[in-house]
């Protein structure tokens, strides 16, 4: 599906930059248009892909083009103010040309967490189209303020979005890494599971068409209704050199190094089968438990031969039971890489534990800044204050 990606802060941004590469890369074409708003001058300046003039500054009066330093409610502030100047760079994409609008942004900060919702809120008061939000969630180990501002974010967020995908930082952050090199390495793993999911039905010119294939209406159908959503994503390398059916296999082929394992319909079908497992049961962009998930849709994805209708129909069934869902959607995206995956969007999923305990350290950490800030009031006073009150101040 084409998409109109609004990189909202410093994280949006990047992510919407990277989105553009994997584009390039990938030859998928679901970015019709890219911008990229901030109150920080550099960090616009920081990207790479994002054409200049659909970067936009905003909150310039307020902040003079340094950021809203992780206060959100200054950050819904500017962009209330300021939204005609997003508009105006909004006015500039072609919108019967786009299925539906991506506002992206980490939750956990002050632009991106204040200001996504409020241009949300904004763009569907004006669009038929539907508006999706990639709300991104700090780190546990990023401390208070930031768990604060993702928690009320998303109470924000999720009302104001026809649905809202989220990412988690958290479970995606290898031990050792350093913070930039960490993120280039997320940012990779965001803009390739949302790109496969969003570049199903995409068919670009000279590529095969699906035999069942996934259509930008699944997508929005599977969105439709609102809520929260994850995404699921396994994969496994195959040899497209390989006569058909000649798949080498990473993990099932036991044999490492290759070599033809001549595999037949059912070898296809087991292997997309136990994808799909991988996918739903392995690290959510998300975590979450997908019983209870209102609905889903899944993705098989790579070279045609290595695809087949059992497989997915299979995929399909044993989701609707992992899930309890009635309304599971399936279909495949031919692409000719060296690689079969399954890519599993689960849609108005409400059994998330990691949400309920950001909720309450969020809620630790507002009473501790209340109590924080009145002492400091107290202990203000008791050190200007002279003991014998001898002292009168000036006026
Ligand atoms: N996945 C990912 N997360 C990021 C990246 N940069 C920052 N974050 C996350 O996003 C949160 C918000 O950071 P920023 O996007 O820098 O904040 P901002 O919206 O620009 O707001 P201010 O800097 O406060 O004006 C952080 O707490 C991180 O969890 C990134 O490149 N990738």
């Amino acid at each position: 599906m084409k998409l109109a990606m609004i990189g909202f802060g410093q994280a949006g941004g990047k992510v919407v930059d990277r989105f553009l590469d994997y584009d390039d890369r990938t030859n998928s074409g679901i970015v019709r248009s890219a911008i990229a708003v901030n109150t920080a001058k550099a960090d616009l300046m920081g990207l790479d892909r994002i054409p200049q003039e659909n970067r936009v500054l905003i909150g310039q009066a307020r902040v003079k083009g340094h950021g809203v330093g992780a206060d959100n409610e200054l950050g819904a502030e500017v962009a209330e103010e300021d939204i005609d100047e997003v508009q105006n760079a909004v006015d500039s994409i072609p919108t019967h040309e786009v299925d539906a609008f991506l506002v992206v942004a980490g939750m956990g900060g002050g632009t991106g967490s204040g200001g996504a919702p409020v241009l949300a809120k904004h763009l569907k008061r004006i669009y038929t189209i539907p508006v999706y939000g990639l709300g991104i969630l700090p780190g546990t180990d990023e401390g208070g303020i930031y768990t604060l501002n993702a928690a009320r974010s998303f109470q924000t967020f999720v009302r104001e979005v026809d649905n809202l995908l989220v990412f988690d930082n958290d479970s995606w952050r290898s031990a050792g890494e350093s913070v930039e090199g960490g993120y280039s390495q997320i940012n990779e793993e965001i803009v390739r599971r949302f790109g496969v999911l969003f570049g199903a039905g995409e068919v670009q010119a000279g590529q095969e068409v699906a035999e069942s294939v996934v259509d930008s209406s699944e997508i929005i159908n599977t969105l439709s209704g609102g809520g929260v959503s994850t995404v699921g994503y396994a994969s496994e390398e195959v040899d497209l050199t390989a006569s058909s059916g000649g798949l080498l296999s990473k993990f099932t082929g036991g044999s490492g190094g290759g070599g033809d394992d001549g595999l037949d319909a059912a070898n296809t079908t087991n292997r997309i089968t136990s994808l799909v497992r991988k996918a739903a049961l392995g690290r959510l962009t998300l975590p979450c438990e997908i019983d209870g998930a209102e609905r889903a849709l899944l993705v098989l994805s790579g070279p045609s031969d290595h695809l087949n209708r059992k497989g997915i129909e299979r995929g399909r069934k044993w989701l609707e039971e992992e899930t309890g869902s009635m309304e599971v959607r399936g279909g495949d995206y031919p692409r000719e890489i060296p690689e079969v995956s399954a890519s599993i969007l689960l849609s108005g999923v409400t059994n998330v534990p990691r949400i309920k305990r950001l909720q309450q350290v969020a809620i630790e950490a507002q009473d501790n800044m209340e109590d924080i800030q009145a002492e400091s009031e107290d202990n203000l006073e008791d050190l200007v204050q002279d003991d014998t009150e001898d002292l009168e101040p000036l006026f």
